[in-house]
């Protein structure tokens, strides 16, 4: 079974970007898992493929029955992804990378069934992270200190020795490259 790749980092740090180019790259060697939601399927969604529709009982079964890294409630429904889900990716024979925050890096780590490895994307300097969160021209002031409140805490919890390994994205393409190296070693 290959292994699930945790990978984390303030937002704005560089994640989505790092992801697209590498998906972009090798178009067969990643799977991704497919998310449990209580809501209602959309007009050509497929159970198991777009989601795993689930009743809000069942849903909340699966939570006390400790079935998930992560779950949220958005706008009345709740979403989440199990460890099942990822089991599954992972039996298929691809390699399974979540994108996930702190609290999520936590619950994967109290759940050691499912073997991975963690990454952490790290900013040159909060700085830096402000100005790339302005450029992307996604944030309102408020969203942005939020997420720079955040990304404080996930660089605190960086600084534990959580992660494998830490890449700074100064440099994307230098980045990229550590990032290839940390995912298809051994
Ligand atoms: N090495 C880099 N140098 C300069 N700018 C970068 C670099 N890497 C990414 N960026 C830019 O920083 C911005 C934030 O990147 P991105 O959206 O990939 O972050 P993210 O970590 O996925 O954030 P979120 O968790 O909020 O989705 C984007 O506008 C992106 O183009």
């Amino acid at each position: 079974m290959s292994q699930a790749i945790v990978l984390s980092g303030p937002s704005g740090t560089g994640k989505s970007t790092l992801l697209k180019k590498l998906f972009a790259e090798f178009p067969n060697k990643f799977g991704f898992s497919v998310s449990s939601t209580t809501r209602n399927p959309r007009e050509g969604e497929k159970n198991g493929v777009d989601y795993n529709f689930v009743t809000v009982d069942g849903f909340k079964k699966m939570i006390n029955d400790d079935k998930f890294i992560e779950w949220a409630q958005f706008s009345g429904n709740y979403y989440g992804t199990t460890v099942d889900s990822v089991k599954q990716v992972m039996d298929s024979g691809k390699i399974c990378i979540l994108d996930i925050d702190m609290q999520g890096v936590k619950s994967v780590k109290a759940k050691p069934d499912l073997k991975a490895r963690y990454l952490f994307i790290a900013p040159p300097s909060v700085d830096h992270l402000r100005q790339r969160l302005q450029g992307r021209g996604t944030e309102t002031e408020e969203s942005l200190s939020k997420r720079l409140g955040a990304a404080t805490a996930e660089l605190e919890y960086a600084k534990t020795g959580a992660h494998d390994q830490i890449i700074v994205n100064d440099d994307l393409e230098k980045a990229y490259k550590e990032l290839k190296e940390f995912i298809f070693q051994n």
